[in-house]
């Protein structure tokens, strides 16, 4: 098991920067995923932590050694790429037995540890097939299993699930997420996809071209968006965004929006005056068709589009010069065009600064549970 530390990392090609002064310390046995949309220079970091690829300035440490010129080999990390990388023509036991052998590790005790790990991924009936013979999923756990017999200090995974079909994807977040909890080693993820990040990792490092904009559990990160990017980025469907204001009144201070006004839960710091322009952040599961708290801001909206999941329906609601859209319970009967009140709750009410996008609302206090438990007084 191994610590991670990228100290003031940079990586240029050329006038282009793909990594821009990544500070971030990956603790020992942390499942940290590296999230964000493509091109934001996750793949380089990860690279650069394999050793494939080298910092054009900065510091990247394993265990507190600095490994910017250790090549790849010494530096005790297995990798797992979106492509498999299995050798077509040897079967699965080939394909596993291929690294040992280079590495000239002991017959015997490879055999052994084969058998295990075949048995922790539930690859022993199919030692023998060839890859093409193989699901997609069972194609990844056979690379997985290569990337286990090294029994690395660190495990680096470069979008391992994204050429997998939905249910299979599932089916290996699980499988990987309780790998890492039995091995408990160090893991470094790169994707794009906020459901892998939300559900598998420890940690969650968000980057937007190159820079790191917020590290934190996935709950901290859920609940207290640093910024109105980071904010859109994690949960689905994304937060609504919509122009607003702070008011104050009678020493309490007030969001106006959607031509309501609502308030943010008592001990929450709103840092911004009375009378600025905001952007008020609304999660889709945060908008209700009944009020939430007696008192409860309502606003009128159109039902515009609807998008029955089953369990759960997306109403897209005209609200004025606003669209919002509303998780509502599967059952629940809308009509398209017809007019309904909607309710806020301020408690979960995000507000950005309208200029530069940072959160307003320090809420590091409080998760999401304890909010919950702070009702407002009607
Ligand atoms: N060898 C290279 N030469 C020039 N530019 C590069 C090189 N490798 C990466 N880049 C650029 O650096 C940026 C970051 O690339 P990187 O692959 O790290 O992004 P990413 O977030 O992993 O994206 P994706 O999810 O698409 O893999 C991109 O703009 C990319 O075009």
């Amino acid at each position: 098991m191994a610590s991670v530390s990228f100290d003031h990392v940079w990586r240029r090609f050329g006038p282009h920067t793909a990594v821009a002064d990544l500070c971030l310390d990956i603790a020992d046995g942390d499942f940290l995923v590296l999230l964000g949309a493509s091109g934001c220079g996750k793949t380089t970091s990860l690279r650069m932590l394999a050793g494939l690829d080298e910092p054009s300035e900065g510091e990247i440490r394993i265990d507190g050694r600095v490994v910017n010129k250790v090549p790849p080999g010494e530096r005790d990390v297995a990798m797992v790429f979106q492509s498999y990388a299995l050798f077509p023509h040897m079967t699965v036991e080939g394909n596993l037995t291929f690294g040992p052998r280079m590495r000239r590790e002991n017959k015997a005790a490879t055999r052994a540890r084969i058998a295990e790990v075949a048995q922790t991924l539930e690859l022993t009936p199919l030692l023998g097939r060839r890859p093409a013979e193989l699901s997609g999923g069972q194609r990844q756990r056979v690379a997985l299993g290569r990337a286990l017999l090294r029994e690395p200090k660190l495990f680096l995974m470069d979008e391992p699930l994204s050429n997998l079909d939905a249910a299979l994807r599932g089916q290996m977040r699980a499988e990987i997420v309780s790998l890492h909890r039995r091995l408990g080693i160090t893991t470094a993820y790169v994707t794009h996809d906020q459901v892998e990040a939300m559900t598998m990792a420890t940690r969650i490092a968000i980057m937007f071209e190159g820079r790191l904009h917020q590290a934190g559990k996935p709950a901290a990160i859920f609940d207290d968006p640093a910024s109105l990017r980071v904010a859109t980025f994690i949960g689905a469907p994304q937060m609504n965004i919509v122009d607003g204001q702070v008011l104050q009144a009678d020493g309490v201070t007030m969001l106006a929006c959607l031509g309501t006004t609502c308030r943010p839960a008592e001990g929450l710091v709103l840092r911004a005056p009375a009378g600025s322009p905001v952007r008020i952040g609304i999660r889709p599961g945060d908008i209700a068709f009944s009020p939430p708290h007696p008192g409860a801001a309502g606003f009128s909206g159109a039902v515009e589009f609807l998008e029955p999941m089953g369990s759960e329906t997306f109403a897209t609601m005209r609200c004025g010069r606003e669209t919002v859209v509303v998780r509502a319970p599967g059952r629940t009967p809308l009509r398209l065009g017809e007019r309904v009140t909607l309710y806020l709750d301020g408690r979960f009410t995000y507000a950005f600064d309208a200029e530069d996008g940072r959160a307003l609302i320090d809420r590091s206090r409080f998760g999401l549970a304890d909010l919950a438990a702070r009702r407002l007084p009607a």
